[in-house]
């Protein structure tokens, strides 16, 4: 949980600070006030390129000096912050306790989780976002997910501009270099199938309520004997992925399956709400489950998620959510969370109550 947190130079921010409590983090304001651009700040506070995924060069504050800065505090004391500097815009800093510190680092100290209106489409989008939230959620049990991610995609990159050059390539350097794709393959699908087992079981157990029960699996490539297979499959590929340009087997091909339980109908053709329900399912069940396992509850960043519930599934939510840990949630008006009662920390961009 955080304590406190200062945004300097990060997008409209030139110097905000946010002291929330232990619960709901509430931030009002009228569009365009930069609601949004303080949860993406939070969502930097985890490896990852933050909710937007954008370029570290475009959060820097338009009329600033250039570079920007995200600090926050912990309320065990410890200090995290990341940003960038004027001379180097587009390098990602990280320090932990004032040390600098990788990005991936920060998966042991914090797991955040958002829901963005974006999200709306999760289950018509490519397969790539629905991975990418899944491996969110396999992040909080995993903190090493993150670097087995990195090592993968470098390795993969690598043999991907290989098998495109114009010389022969090197046999042994390629071997290499699918060796370390099958070890950190291997991990990251052992993860994720994890995750999506421990998930789906806590979602099944879970009675129907305002959020729909989610089915999930994991689809595609892998499977308990996937370093081996990769790495065979990998080798004997070597001419139909030179011929791609790009590598066609691996865990960056997998997809999460999400079907509506009760409807026995898969997400994608689940209406607009009922897709909405069924993600919050699966981030509220995580989130049990997140705080179960670690004894910290994963901070929420639910981004104008309120005013697109009806008034019973939105009192639904606040009640699922509270004692839950820190939730941070936006709105353009403040009656949305009236629901909340007098221990929300509410802020209005610029002016802070309680
Ligand atoms: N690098 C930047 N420098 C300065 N301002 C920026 C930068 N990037 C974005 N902005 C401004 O931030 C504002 C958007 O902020 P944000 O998305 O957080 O709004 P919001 O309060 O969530 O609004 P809404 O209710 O419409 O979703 C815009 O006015 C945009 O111009």
């Amino acid at each position: 949980m955080l304590s406190r947190l200062v945004l300097t130079d990060f997008r409209n921010h030139a110097d905000t600070v946010i002291a929330p409590g232990t619960g709901f983090v509430v931030l009002t304001g009228e569009n365009g006030a930069g609601k949004t651009n303080v949860l993406e700040a939070v969502s930097l506070l985890a490896p990852g390129r933050g909710l937007r995924r954008a370029a570290l060069g475009e959060m820097a504050r338009q009329d600033g000096p250039g570079g920007f800065g995200v600090a926050a505090s912990l309320n065990d004391a410890t200090e995290i912050a990341t940003g960038a500097v004027p001379t180097a815009p587009e390098r990602r800093i990280v320090r932990i306790q004032g040390a600098a510190a990788a990005a991936t680092a920060l998966a042991e100290w914090l797991t955040v989780l958002w829901l963005t209106p974006a999200m709306d489409r999760l289950f018509t989008e490519p397969a790539s976002e629905r991975r990418r939230f899944l491996d969110r959620l396999t992040l909080a049990f995993s903190p090493a997910h993150a670097v087995h991610s990195n090592r993968y995609d470098a390795a993969m990159r690598a043999r991907n501009r290989l098998l495109g050059d114009d010389s022969p390539p090197d046999p042994d350097w390629l071997s290499a270099l699918e060796a370390q794709m099958a070890e950190h393959g291997a991990a990251i699908d052992t993860a994720r199938r994890e995750t999506v087992s421990t998930l789906a079981e806590a979602l099944a157990d879970q009675p129907e309520g305002p959020f729909a029960r989610a089915g999930l699996s994991l689809d595609g490539w892998g499977g308990p004997t996937m370093a081996d297979t990769l790495a065979a499959d990998l080798a004997q590929g070597r001419r139909r992925d030179a011929a791609a340009g790009r590598t066609l087997a691996g865990p960056h091909r997998s997809d999460l399956a999400v079907t509506h339980l009760a409807k026995a109908q898969p997400a994608a053709l689940c209406s607009t709400g009922e897709q909405k329900a069924l993600l919050l399912g699966i981030v509220v069940a995580h989130a049990d489950l997140v705080a179960a396992r670690t004894g910290h509850p994963p901070i929420l960043l639910l981004d104008e998620v309120a005013a697109h519930l009806d008034p019973v599934r939105r009192a639904a939510l606040f009640e699922r959510l509270a004692g839950r840990g820190q939730v941070w949630m936006t709105g353009t008006e403040h009656a949305l969370f009236d629901g909340l009662g007098g221990d929300a920390f509410r802020m209005t961009i610029g002016t802070a109550f309680r």
